[in-house]
């Protein structure tokens, strides 16, 4: 039997930690065990203590003092030298079996949009922890609602999805935060958006000789499936439930796939 597992990925401040502990909350809830694993060399206090922590390896702070490196430096040189030291994760992750980790991962999206750092860890837990994942990819709504922007977001989830290969969510989080009639009115229509009426919207606010552009970034998006979002409101169980429903859909579903050939690591060099 595989072991389940969500990656929880976004960009700083998505409310990625505060989506974990929303689920262990209602992971206790429903009498099922589940456990953070955080992947964040620089992470603040959680509410849940972490289970499993990339700062009992290392930590960006002392990088940065040791390698006299700057934040953004010291993560990818943290995240390498994790890659090395995947003996550690093994052993942490050592006998969880029936149980649910949460990896909860870094703001700082360029690990899994431009490196292959994340996604040789997810090919690692895949092939050599037997693991089955599900990535969860979280924007901000109050950020989303502006057209543009929303192109911008889905955008980056895509290279998400398409750079880590795994069963992809994309998720809406803070939706409380939109509050009026007329933003409600608006979120309603990225949850499940047509993306060429929302080229049409961005084509009214840009100058003209984007528009063209503007009809292929939402072609691509439309093409690549990544239109629709579930919304998320952290404090509202329900709303943490339906999301964690869906995840278990998409982890059975991927679980009765015929299971892929190993791929080796990506290389650096090879993007
Ligand atoms: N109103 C509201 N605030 C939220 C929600 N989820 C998260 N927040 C707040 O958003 C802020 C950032 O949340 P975090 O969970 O720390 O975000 P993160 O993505 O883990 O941030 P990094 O670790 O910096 O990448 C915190 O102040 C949270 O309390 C939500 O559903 N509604």
């Amino acid at each position: 039997m595989s072991r389940v597992g969500v990656m929880v990925l976004g960009p700083a401040g998505a409310g990625k930690s505060t989506f974990c502990n929303s689920i262990v909350s209602h992971m206790q809830t429903i009498g099922r065990r589940s456990h953070i694993v955080n992947l964040d060399p620089a992470a603040e206090p959680n509410k849940y203590e972490f289970t499993i922590d990339i700062r009992d390896l290392i930590s960006l702070e002392d990088v940065m003092e040791e390698m006299s490196l700057g934040p953004n430096g010291a993560l990818i040189y943290c995240f390498e030298y994790l890659l090395q030291n995947l003996d550690w994760l093994d052993e942490e992750i050592g006998d969880y079996n029936d149980e649910y980790l949460i990896f909860d991962c870094p703001g700082q999206i360029e690990l899994y949009t431009h490196i292959p750092v994340l996604p040789n860890i997810v090919r690692h837990l895949q092939q050599q922890l037997n693991f089955n994942l599900c990535a969860t990819y979280l924007l901000e709504a109050p950020f989303v609602i502006d057209t543009s922007k929303f192109f911008s977001g889905a955008l980056s989830a895509m290279s998400a999805m398409i750079l880590l290969e795994l069963p992809h969510i994309n998720i809406l989080s803070k939706v409380d935060l939109v509050a009026n009639e007329y933003s409600k009115r608006k979120l309603k229509r990225f949850l499940n958006p047509d993306s060429m009426l929302l080229a049409d919207s961005v084509n009214q606010e840009t100058n003209a000789k984007f528009h063209k552009l503007n009809q292929c970034i939402a072609q691509l998006v439309d093409d690549f499936g990544m239109v629709q979002f579930l919304p998320l409101e952290a404090e509202n169980p329900d709303s943490v439930s339906t999301i964690i429903s869906y995840i278990d859909d998409v982890t059975q579903w991927a679980e009765a796939q015929e299971p892929k050939e190993p791929n080796d690591q990506i290389d650096i060099e090879d993007l």
